[in-house]
């Protein structure tokens, strides 16, 4: 049997994964178990878990925050990525990590290919672009996975934060100028366990497969019109739903004005695509109604 290490125990897609990920295989970290701010310790920790493959999407996911936090994010982001990359490549375990469409700038005007050159306009984008370096010099068999805009019915996201707001109130601003794809926690944790399959029934990543890859629902739209998806699908109707410019929504961290993501890679290389945002979002407000 192959142990499978999944690293946080609480995020949105760790929580996912544990649902579809075969139980009896399945290790999940803790902080107590794995503290990624404790960098010098993740090498010793790992070597007591000895995994047969690392699925890591724990992160410091706090954008503004980090704009304050610049060094715990690094420590997450980046270090204690790059001591479970060296560790990966050391034994040659098969690692899946997660990244973001912040580490792009947001200034182009079609989908971001793997291939185009990044450049974050944030601490949290930048500390995650040095995460995937580090995976990617520390020469591990690893898929960087970028998704974007992660919602679900658990954890904090965008998703919950409209929903409660709308408790109390009848009107909402949002931006109307940043353009992305929300991407439904489920639907990651289903493509990630595909991934997972065709890992263990290859008996491993081979090389020319490993490197980065977009992730995300298909399909784009903006916070704005999101929002007022969200209030369609779960049937709540005494919101209305205002658009603003980012201008006029101060914040310490600045956001890609567009980060849509172009998943024919992972498409092409595996086979496997994640389903329109909008049919993610309809499968995510029918399992809030069975909670
Ligand atoms: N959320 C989003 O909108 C997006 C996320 N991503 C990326 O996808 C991945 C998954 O994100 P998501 O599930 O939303 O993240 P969440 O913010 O929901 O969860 C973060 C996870 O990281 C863990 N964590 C934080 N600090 C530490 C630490 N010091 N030691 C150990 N574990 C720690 C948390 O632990 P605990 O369980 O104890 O709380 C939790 O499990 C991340 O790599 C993120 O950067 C990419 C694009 C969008
Ligand atoms: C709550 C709220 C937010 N907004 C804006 C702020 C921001 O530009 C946008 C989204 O706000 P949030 O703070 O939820 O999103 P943010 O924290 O920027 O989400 C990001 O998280 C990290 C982890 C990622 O990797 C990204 O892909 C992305 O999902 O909506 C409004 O305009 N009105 C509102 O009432
Ligand atoms: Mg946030």
């Amino acid at each position: 049997m192959k142990k499978i290490l999944l690293i946080g125990q609480n995020g949105q897609v760790s929580t996912y994964l544990q649902g579809v990920l075969p139980a009896d295989s399945l290790q999940v970290a803790n902080r107590e178990i794995l503290d990624l701010s404790k960098v010098d310790q993740v090498q010793e920790s790992l070597a007591a878990l000895a995994p047969d493959l690392i699925i890591n999407p724990a992160a410091y996911t706090a954008v503004d925050l980090a704009e304050s936090e610049t060094e715990l994010a690094y420590a997450i982001n980046r270090d204690a990525v790059a001591e479970i990359a060296q560790y990966a490549a050391r034994h040659q375990v098969p690692l899946i990590h997660f990244s973001t469409d912040y580490v792009f700038p947001g200034d182009a005007d079609k989908p971001y290919k793997e291939t185009d050159v990044p450049g974050p306009t944030g601490v949290y984008g930048a500390s995650k672009l040095a995460g995937e370096k580090a995976v990617l010099e520390s020469g591990a068999p690893a898929l960087i996975l970028r998704t974007a805009w992660v919602y679900s019915n658990h954890g904090k996201n965008f998703y919950r934060t409209m929903l409660s707001l709308a408790e109390s109130r009848d009107e909402l601003s949002v931006v109307a100028d940043q353009i992305g794809a929300p991407t439904y926690a489920g639907s990651i944790a289903e493509a990630t366990k595909r991934l997972v399959d065709i890992i263990l029934e290859q008996g491993g990543l081979r090389k020319e497969q490993s490197g980065i890859y977009h992730f995300t629902c298909a399909g784009q739209t903006s916070w704005c019109e999101f929002a007022r998806a969200i209030f369609v699908e779960n049937e709540v109707t005494n919101v209305t739903v205002n658009p603003i410019a980012t201008a006029d929504y101060p914040t310490p961290a600045k956001r890609p004005a567009f980060s849509v993501l172009d998943g024919n890679k992972l498409k092409s290389v595996f086979g496997i695509a994640l389903p329109h945002w909008g049919t993610a979002l309809a499968q995510c407000a029918a399992e809030s109604k069975s909670l």
